[in-house]
């Protein structure tokens, strides 16, 4: 029994398994090389150290490659009688996952490379030394750059542990992970692909469970909402007879559950509230779910006052819109092609959506474009 406790309680981390998704390093860029005074010749300046997005890498890939974490561009050649501009040191290019974002300490974006071949220089070289230098060279730029990946992913399960996440990933697409009754089970985001007969396909992130308290770390953290980020669509799931971590919690109800999932989710970051989501009610094959669901259904209908009954620290400021709820059992996969089939509905409007915006984008662009160009003709005939 205490071993299964421990069991139950230790929060575990995910790099304990080999997976990483946030990566600190040192980068520096090679300084410049030494100017030479008497011939008036210029060091060469040092290389950079760039960063290039590369598809399906890993970050375990990075380390596993450069075990020492540190990154160190080649440094300017001084100038010599023979050669007066002294040679650029060599720029050192790292290959990183394509999905990744680049910050300082302070937690400052450098950028973020979102497609294959995305760069980014995360430390300059130093100039060569010249006689506006008094022929010194600067240094490369120092720092520590931590690399954080988001996956990048159509839909994002969100949701407490046990809920049936991972059930219904297996279920609907041809990912195989980990399944079993006791919290955190999955300890790693997972992507699976659903496949529709015109062959359109749609990825899916199965993330570890979240529970109250997420933001201070409670359970695996919320850091892992970082991969729901970018997803178009969020689906939420609860186990319609609620959650329960241990004899020593409180049991909470599907409608707790989802509250306080919407409160996690704004903790994290107050714009994912406003993502298109879904929620899926699971375990409906259970007896008594029927019962369940419909109180569910009805203090959503109801929110404000049901969020009101809740204790203070429970209820989320504003309230995720749920584009559809469905009722469903992964596990006996009922409900699943009609929950694929108005995901794909939800996808597509937004696809759509977006195309539109890009097109009118375009024409605005081409319009501008096309009145600057009149502007500078009539500028022209004045002349
Ligand atoms: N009766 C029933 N059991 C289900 C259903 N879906 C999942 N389960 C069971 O619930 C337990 C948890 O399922 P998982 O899919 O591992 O849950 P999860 O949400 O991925 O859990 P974590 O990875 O811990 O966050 C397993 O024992 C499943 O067999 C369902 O629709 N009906
Ligand atoms: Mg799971």
């Amino acid at each position: 029994m205490v071993f299964l406790t421990r069991i139950l309680f230790r929060a575990p981390t995910a790099r304990k398994r080999g997976f990483v998704d946030k990566l600190r390093v040192y980068v520096r860029g090679g300084s410049g090389g030494m100017g030479l005074p008497k011939y008036n010749g210029r060091g060469g300046d040092g290389g950079h150290v760039i960063f290039v997005a590369k598809e399906d890498m890993t970050l375990k890939q990075v380390i596993d490659s450069t075990p020492n974490k540190r990154f160190i561009a080649g440094i300017g050649a001084n100038a010599s009688r023979r050669a007066i501009q002294g040679d650029k040191g060599h720029n050192l290019t790292v290959e990183v996952p394509t999905g990744i974002t680049l910050l300082t300490d302070t937690k400052q974006v450098i950028a973020t490379l979102n497609q294959p071949g995305d760069q980014a220089t995360v430390a300059k070289g130093g100039a060569g030394g010249a006689h506006w230098s008094d022929f010194h060279p600067k240094k490369g730029q120092i720092r520590s750059v931590t690399l954080e990946l988001k996956l990048i992913s159509d839909i994002g399960l969100v949701g407490f542990p046990n809920a049936g996440k991972s059930t219904l990933l297996k279920a609907v697409s041809s990912a195989d992970p980990k399944i079993a009754d006791y919290p955190f089970t999955t300890m790693r985001p997972q992507i699976g692909i659903i496949q529709y007969q015109d062959l359109r396909r749609v990825s899916l992130a199965d993330l570890p469970g979240l529970i109250e308290g997420a933001h201070h770390n409670a359970g695996m953290g919320h850091h892992f909402l970082r991969h729901v980020e970018r997803t178009k669509l969020l689906l939420f799931m609860v186990d319609v007879h609620g959650f329960i971590l241990s004899m020593k919690h409180p049991h909470r109800t599907a409608f707790e559950t989802v509250a306080l999932l919407m409160k996690e989710l704004e903790l994290y970051k107050t714009d994912l509230v406003d993502k298109p989501a879904v929620l899926a009610i699971n375990k409906m094959d259970i007896e008594g779910a029927g019962d369940k669901a419909e109180e569910l259904l009805d203090k959503l209908d109801n929110f404000e006052d049901a969020v009101r009954e809740l204790p203070k620290d429970m209820r989320p400021r504003r309230q995720v819109q749920f584009d559809d709820i469905f009722q469903i059992s992964a596990k006996e996969k009922q409900g699943l092609d009609e929950m694929k089939g108005k995901i794909r509905e939800i996808l597509d409007e937004k696809l759509e959506e977006e195309q539109k915006e890009e097109k009118q984008q375009r024409i605005r662009r081409l319009q501008k474009e096309a009145s600057f160009g009149r502007t500078v003709e009539k500028t022209a005939d004045i002349v």
